[in-house]
């Protein structure tokens, strides 16, 4: 898969292509069958599927202070788009500038111009332009005039209409701050991810006898409610069963909140400095504070014990 930031990263001589424009955060099942139905129609044309995505996230900019957690960092979108045939994706600076552009001036600019679109397929509440003037039925309308179809996947009425939830970035994020792993990996279709380097704690885990491996999330970073949780590890190339840890510590009166996971029985792992991944499957418990450290060590056994259990009931039915 090609990677461009920027406009002028697009090669000249790029030829017509599918194209299909959004934040796709988290590439969950909904934007997996937008993609997907993108990835479909540029094989049968015989040319390459694009994708176009914003760096930073669009509300950013027309409203400061508003970035949404996000439920996947771009490297990570990017494979997951690679996943589903994705031949390039386009990141696109969101600058004050760029979200001044009229609709008309956009689809020009970037569509016609640049990608030379034969099909561009969206989902029916896409918006796009200047105030977010632009919706489907102008792009389709610009469509006649420079020579690309419009394509509707509606997104929102196949999870619903599935008996499941709705697919939506905004209702996983919800459910992702709620504790809620196990319906955000409904929509998301795995499990939520919160990935970055392994930093030195307090050095307390391998007394206690679970020593954790503490990830700096990136800014940003879409965190689970504060609780213990069933998932795994991902590092050294593997994924192990973990027992993980959310919040401030209460127990030891901590005030930094980590994301920590345990690898369960794994002895002699040196994770310093390492990037890795944490991977949530189910809500355990919430976090809590003990009249003893006993207490609390009686309990992170049973977490211990249950979050096995419920990897390997997941195990055999998916691999992480
Ligand atoms: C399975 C599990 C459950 C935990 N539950 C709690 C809890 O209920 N309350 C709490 O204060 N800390 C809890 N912790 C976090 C521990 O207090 C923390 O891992 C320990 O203090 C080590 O911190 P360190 O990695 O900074 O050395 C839990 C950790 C794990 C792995
Ligand atoms: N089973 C394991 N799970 C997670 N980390 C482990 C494990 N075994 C060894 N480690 C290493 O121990 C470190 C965690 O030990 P801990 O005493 O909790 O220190 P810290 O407070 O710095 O996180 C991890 O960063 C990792 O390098």
């Amino acid at each position: 898969m090609q990677r461009w930031r920027g406009l002028e990263d697009i090669p000249q001589d790029w030829g017509r292509s599918v194209v299909t424009i959004g934040s796709y955060d988290g590439v969950h099942r909904g934007h997996q069958l937008i993609i997907g139905r993108a990835v479909e129609r540029a094989r049968e044309l015989g040319v390459p599927a694009v994708v176009v995505t914003f760096d930073p996230h669009p509300s950013e900019v027309v409203r400061p202070g508003s970035h949404p957690p996000l439920l996947a960092p771009h490297h990570r979108r990017a494979e997951l788009m690679a996943e589903l045939g994705v031949d390039a994706l386009l990141i696109l600076p969101f600058t004050t500038e760029f979200s001044k552009l009229a609709p008309a001036d956009f689809v020009v600019k970037v569509l016609v111009d640049k990608l030379h679109a034969r099909v561009v397929v969206e989902g029916p509440n896409f918006r796009f332009g200047h105030k977010a003037a632009g919706n489907v039925d102008f792009l389709a309308e610009l469509g006649r005039t420079y020579d690309y179809e419009v394509d509707l996947v509606d997104l929102y009425v196949s999870g619903a209409a599935g008996g499941g939830r709705p697919f939506s970035s905004t209702l996983t994020r919800r459910l992702v701050a709620e504790g809620d792993v196990t319906g955000a990996a409904e929509i998301l279709g795995r499990p939520h991810r919160v990935e970055g380097v392994v930093v030195r704690g307090a050095q307390r885990g391998r007394e206690l006898g679970f020593p954790t491996a503490n990830v700096e999330t990136l800014p940003h970073t879409a965190i689970p409610a504060d609780g213990v949780y069933a998932g795994w590890l991902h590092a050294q190339g593997e994924a192990m069963p973990a027992a993980i840890s959310v919040g401030t510590n209460p127990q030891f009166d901590g005030t930094e909140r980590t994301v920590e996971a345990y690898a369960i029985d794994r002895v002699g792992l040196d994770l310093y400095g390492l990037h890795v991944a944490v991977d949530f499957l189910a809500f355990v418990r919430g976090q809590a504070k003990f009249d003893s450290v006993e207490a609390l060590l009686v309990a992170m056994a049973d977490d211990v014990k249950r979050s096995r259990e419920l990897v390997e009931a997941a195990g055999r039915v998916q691999s992480p």
